[in-house]
């Protein structure tokens, strides 16, 4: 049977269980469930602090879980980056008071706060300066304002938090981070790993892609196949007039209103648009 950790709280949580169960895994929790059994899927899925998510998996204990990048690398465990997930992005980055800091070099001598320590720490002696790293749980952001720190680095999405404590970001992105699914080197060829990672991809390709459908005259289909290629080629089926043509084809989502103006400009009708569900389709 197959381990699976989730995130039981914070920023990934729900967007975990969400791309799962449209991967067809039943983890809906009830209630406050710690454990959720999938026997149809052979599956068992335990909810936990996306932090300790790294140390279960890299102890062997779980075969695999979703977490963030970051976690995964501040962990220092056994385990290992199977895929990217697309979604939690974020980067990873030192912020100091307004107009105080320039460069990574400013950092030499000063105290940084930060719940990573591992990553700040590997990042800054790889580049050979030293300072001391302030250890916090959370709210990184307010240590400067508190005194017990003269900068930080933390986990920027918006840059919200950190414009509203005053900081600014400044010097090259420690990391960027979004959700990724993790494992070992012992379990990285379990076949129900596969399995997973094959359904998570599918719904990867769906979520970039929608499913246009639409009419075109018979003698303008090597003009539309040109605007909308499709993965490998558009479906095309007769219609009853005999010059014109039902047209369907995958289009990348980013791209589907270009497409759409550019498909109208040559003649086709009733164009729409769907989303798709899931794929199988790389
Ligand atoms: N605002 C955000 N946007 C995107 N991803 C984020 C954001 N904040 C955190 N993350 C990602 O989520 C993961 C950490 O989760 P989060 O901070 O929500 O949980 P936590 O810190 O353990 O929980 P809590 O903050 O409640 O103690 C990291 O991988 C981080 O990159
Ligand atoms: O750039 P923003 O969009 O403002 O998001 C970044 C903030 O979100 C996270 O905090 P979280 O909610 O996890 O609280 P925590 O710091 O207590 O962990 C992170 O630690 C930053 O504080
Ligand atoms: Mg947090």
């Amino acid at each position: 049977m197959l381990q699976i950790a989730l995130p039981n709280k914070g920023s990934l949580s729900e967007a975990s269980v969400s791309m799962l169960s449209e991967a067809g895994y039943r983890c809906k929790r009830r209630g406050r469930e710690l454990v959720i059994e999938d026997p149809d899927n052979d599956v068992r899925i335990f909810f936990l602090r996306p932090r300790d998510i790294a140390v279960y998996v890299g102890a062997g204990h779980v075969h695999a879980g979703i977490t963030g990048r970051d976690l995964l690398l501040d962990s220092e465990t056994e385990a290992i980056e199977y895929e990217p997930l697309g979604f939690g992005r974020s980067q990873f980055r030192f912020a100091g008071p307004i107009g105080q800091f320039s460069s990574i070099a400013d950092i030499e001598g000063k105290r940084v706060a930060a719940s990573y320590d591992h990553l700040v720490n590997r990042f800054l002696k790889d580049r050979g300066i030293s300072a001391t790293v302030v250890h916090l749980d959370g709210a990184v952001e307010s240590s400067v304002q508190l005194g017990v720190a003269d900068l930080i680095a933390d986990v920027v999405e918006t840059g919200s938090t950190l414009r509203a404590a005053g900081l600014e970001i400044f010097g090259d992105p420690i990391l960027s981070s979004e959700a990724v699914l993790i494992t070992t080197h012992t379990h990285v060829d379990h076949p129900a790993l596969r399995v997973l990672s094959r359904r998570l991809q599918g719904v990867l390709v769906a979520r970039r892609h929608v499913l246009v459908d639409y009419n075109l005259k018979a003698n303008d289909l090597s003009l539309a196949v040109k605007i909308a290629p499709g993965f490998e080629s558009p479906t095309v089926s007769p219609l009853a007039d005999p010059d014109w043509l039902a047209v369907r084809v995958v289009v990348e989502r980013d791209e589907v209103n270009k497409v759409m103006d550019q498909l109208l400009g040559i003649g086709a009708q009733g164009i729409i648009v769907t989303e798709l569900a899931s794929s199988r389709l790389a």
